[in-house]
């Protein structure tokens, strides 16, 4: 494709991304939202009830996030907190206060390279000097000076530090306090010392439990004298692939497809906050399906697939087989309607998603994100809104979720949102929630942010 002039205001390091949009909001435009080979949003499909089927939206989301804290084996709602090595607390929860264990700085050092001087001027230059991490020297009498680097130790009885491009030493070696102009410069008392203890005491509260570990909280407790740290740990979460017309590798053939959720879902999951430790395809076998999620010891199992009343679709018989309580069965959500939250024992969950790609992602942001969010005590994301560009069909009874790219201060919806298509997802920044009935342009969109938006999969934290 030959790439288009910038327009004014545009970079052109944006192209691609331009490009990239305009595969997926180009043609139709005037004719809505609908794009080639999608089904008309509001429509009904072949076999839905014409009301609403399954909870609110909403309230499923705040079922899973409580799900965890109202009969879940954890009374916080979090899981066990764990000590880990400073090195594996990224992204984790603080389960215990910060308290520095150590005095900040812990001894008077110096905030600048130059000399550590005693009373007033001109001083007597000692002949060895202080560097940082050498232990104490010998107090300096009243008109002494030593040679001093940053954050070296302040020898006792210093008065002040004197910048060196303060100073100058005579040609008998005597340090004069001189400013730039050559003119003499004042030096005031401890100035350029930090006391001990100037940023903390030891046994101050530094941060409270509740606290995402970012990489200066990492800094920070190194600082005041952590080794480890007492985190919530990641969920484990298992994903099981469900259906036998899916294909690993290659070209779709003999009406076999590829498999699009098992390369999508584990990365998502991580980015939510999950440690994935199993991914696996199960075929449409009952038994088997049964068999794994026994065998499973992960905190939440995500399935994809069998979630609708279709012959091969396995995961509500098997539940029932298991006595798993259903929490959420079915959202009134396009798409992804089918999607359900089970507490299969005390402290475990499955989360079943719908088989078709952009209804299981549909499930992953409704019920997999809040649930993952509270076993893991992280923070709620803020929540933000956005004018929409264009206008968005709606349906009927359900909310509808549409992958949207923002620009500027607009989100302008994708097309290309079909349940069975990732097209549209897959040059989005964020899902919009569009009420029953649709939206106008200019409605202001409650946006639900793709994990990877704000600045790409690694730094996630997760
Ligand atoms: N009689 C009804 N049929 C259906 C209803 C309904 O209400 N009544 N709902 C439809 C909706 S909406 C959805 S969504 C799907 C959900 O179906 P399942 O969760 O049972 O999923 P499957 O039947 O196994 O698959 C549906 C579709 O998705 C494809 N698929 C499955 N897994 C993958 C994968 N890993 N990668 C790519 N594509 C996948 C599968 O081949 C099917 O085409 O049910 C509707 N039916
Ligand atoms: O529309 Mo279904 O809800 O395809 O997921």
């Amino acid at each position: 494709m030959t790439p288009r002039t910038p327009r004014a205001g545009e970079d052109a390091d944006d192209l691609d991304v331009e490009e990239a949009l305009a595969l997926v909001n180009d043609a139709a435009r005037a004719s809505g939202d609908r794009a080639p080979g999608d089904r008309t949003h509001g429509d009904r499909p072949h076999g839905a009830p014409a009301h609403r089927d399954g909870v609110d939206w909403a309230e499923a989301r705040t079922t899973a996030e409580r799900a965890p804290r109202l009969g879940g084996g954890h009374r916080t709602g979090y899981l066990t907190p764990v000590s880990v090595p400073l090195s594996s607390a990224l992204g984790l929860t603080l389960a215990a206060p910060l308290i520095a264990l150590t005095d900040l700085p812990s001894f008077d050092t110096s905030a600048m390279d130059g000399w550590a001087v005693s009373g007033p001027g001109p001083w007597d230059v000692r002949e060895e000097g202080v560097l940082a991490g050498h232990t104490a020297h010998a107090p300096l009498t009243d008109g002494e000076a030593v040679r001093i680097a940053t954050g070296a130790r302040i020898p006792p009885d210093t008065t002040a530090v004197l910048r060196s491009e303060h100073g100058r030493t005579d040609d008998k070696g005597r340090l004069h306090a001189t400013a730039a102009t050559r003119a003499p410069h004042t030096v005031s008392h401890g100035q350029d010392i930090r006391p001990r203890g100037q940023e903390c005491r030891n046994g101050d509260q530094l941060l409270p439990v509740g606290t995402l570990v970012t990489p200066p909280v990492l800094g920070m407790a190194a600082a005041a004298g952590y080794d480890t740290l007492t985190v919530v740990p990641r969920p484990r979460a298992a994903v099981f692939v469900l259906g036998d017309e899916l294909l690993g590798e290659g070209l779709p053939h003999d009406g076999l497809i590829r498999d699009a959720l098992g390369p999508l879902l584990p990365p998502w999951l991580r980015a939510l906050g999950a440690d994935v430790v199993d991914v696996r395809r199960v075929g449409d076998d009952e038994a088997a399906l049964q068999q794994a999620l026994t065998a499973c010891e992960a905190d939440v199992v995500v399935t994809t697939g069998g979630t609708a009343a279709g012959p091969v679709d396995h995961v509500h018989p098997t539940l029932r087989r298991l006595g798993a309580e259903l929490l959420v069965d079915g959202v009134a959500v396009r798409p992804g309607h089918p999607m359900l939250l089970a507490r299969i024992s005390e402290k475990q969950y499955l989360v079943g998603l719908p088989g078709n790609p952009l209804a299981a992602v549909s499930g992953l942001v409704t019920l997999a994100e809040p649930l993952l969010r509270t076993l893991a005590a992280r923070p709620a994301p803020e929540g933000y809104t956005l004018p929409l560009r264009d206008a968005v069909q709606g349906h009927p009874y359900d909310t509808r979720l549409v992958p949207v790219a923002l620009r500027g201060d607009r989100a302008l919806p994708l097309l290309y949102n079909g349940p069975a298509m990732l097209r549209g997802i897959a040059a989005a920044d964020a899902l919009a929630v569009v009420p029953p009935g649709g939206a106008k342009p200019g409605y202001e969109a409650e946006l639900l942010d793709l994990p990877w938006a704000s600045g790409g999969i690694g730094v996630c934290f997760t």
